[in-house]
């Protein structure tokens, strides 16, 4: 195989990813097949795990490290429903300095411990008119803007091993995980405050103009957040299945003549609102998938 160049932007050989996965894997029993990534305040569903092993970033080698408030920063494995899962207390968002193949460095690391199915949650904002603080929006497809401006983390050398070097996104959020949401939502009593849409990534970290919030209306996204997608091309370039969940934890501002501004504060109150509706939908999916 060709050798990436040396001015090659993908930073991770095989081998580090590789080395990553083999030290997890020999320091705790459990072998996930679902890997869960907890958004903005969402770290709870961790605490959901039974018979846990927590590894901080900072001990697992080539890891990188959160600096977000709300991003706890370790993986917790551990059991729920009878399955083994991995848990990202913490993600890594592009504008934490992080390049793009950072920001999706554990999705390769899951897809070597054996994971086949990723869970991805996040905090964002509603652009959608008919959303309301607090609901939750099952992914059914993402814009990814940074994308569009060359930062698409499957930029530079492809190793064959992951996958593809043209992998399809038209698929990207599985169907059957999606009716699974659908249909568990209902039954935890989540139906009222359900949405399906377009979640659309920008690089963050200042929220968006007004003008902006106008244009992604128009693009046709429902909700904007900083994160997911980087990690979901990853996912599925490598074939995992993904679900993605948004929490709708406040809506853009549209009106020049609003008072409103965007917090990450009101952002985790919101999350605190919604955290056990949310645990109690991923816990009971986990159970359905
Ligand atoms: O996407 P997550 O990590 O849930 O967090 C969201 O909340 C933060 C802004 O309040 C940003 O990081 C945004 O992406
Ligand atoms: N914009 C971008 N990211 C976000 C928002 C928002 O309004 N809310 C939570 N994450």
């Amino acid at each position: 195989m060709e050798a990436a160049p040396s001015t090659s932007p993908c930073r991770y050989s095989y081998e580090e990813y590789k080395e990553t996965a083999d030290w997890l894997l020999a320091h705790t029993k459990q072998r996930p097949k679902i890997a869960i990534i907890c958004g903005s305040g969402l770290g709870g569903l961790a605490d959901l795990l039974g018979d846990k092993a927590v590894f901080p970033y900072e001990d697992i080698p080539r890891f990188p490290t959160s600096t977000v408030p709300g991003h706890a920063g370790q993986l917790v494995f551990g059991s729920l429903q009878g399955r083994d899962c991995v848990c990202m207390q913490g993600r890594f968002h592009f504008y934490e300095g992080y390049d793009i193949h950072t920001v999706t460095y554990p999705v390769r690391v899951f897809y070597l411990l054996g994971v086949e199915t990723v869970i991805v949650t996040n905090a964002a904002g509603g652009l959608n008119g008919s959303y309301n603080v607090g609901d939750i929006m099952i992914l059914k497809d993402h814009i990814n803007m940074p994308g569009f401006a060359g930062q698409n983390p499957l930029c530079g050398h492809n190793d064959i091993r992951f996958g593809e070097r043209f992998p399809c996104m038209s698929d990207a959020y599985d169907r059957d995980l999606r009716a699974v949401a659908r249909q568990t939502a209902e039954e935890q009593g989540c139906g009222g405050f359900l949405q399906e849409g377009v979640y659309c990534m920008l690089a963050g970290p200042s929220y968006e103009t007004i003008a902006e919030c106008k244009l992604l209306q128009m693009l046709g996204a429902d909700c904007v957040g900083m994160s997911t997608v980087p990690e979901v091309v990853v996912a599925r370039h490598c074939g995992l299945r993904v679900l993605g969940l948004s929490l709708v934890t406040n809506k853009v501002v549209t009106d020049y003549d609003s008072a409103e501004k965007a917090n990450h504060e009101e952002v985790l109150r919101t999350t605190q609102r919604r955290t056990q509706d949310l645990e109690r939908l991923v816990s009971q999916l986990i159970a359905n998938i």
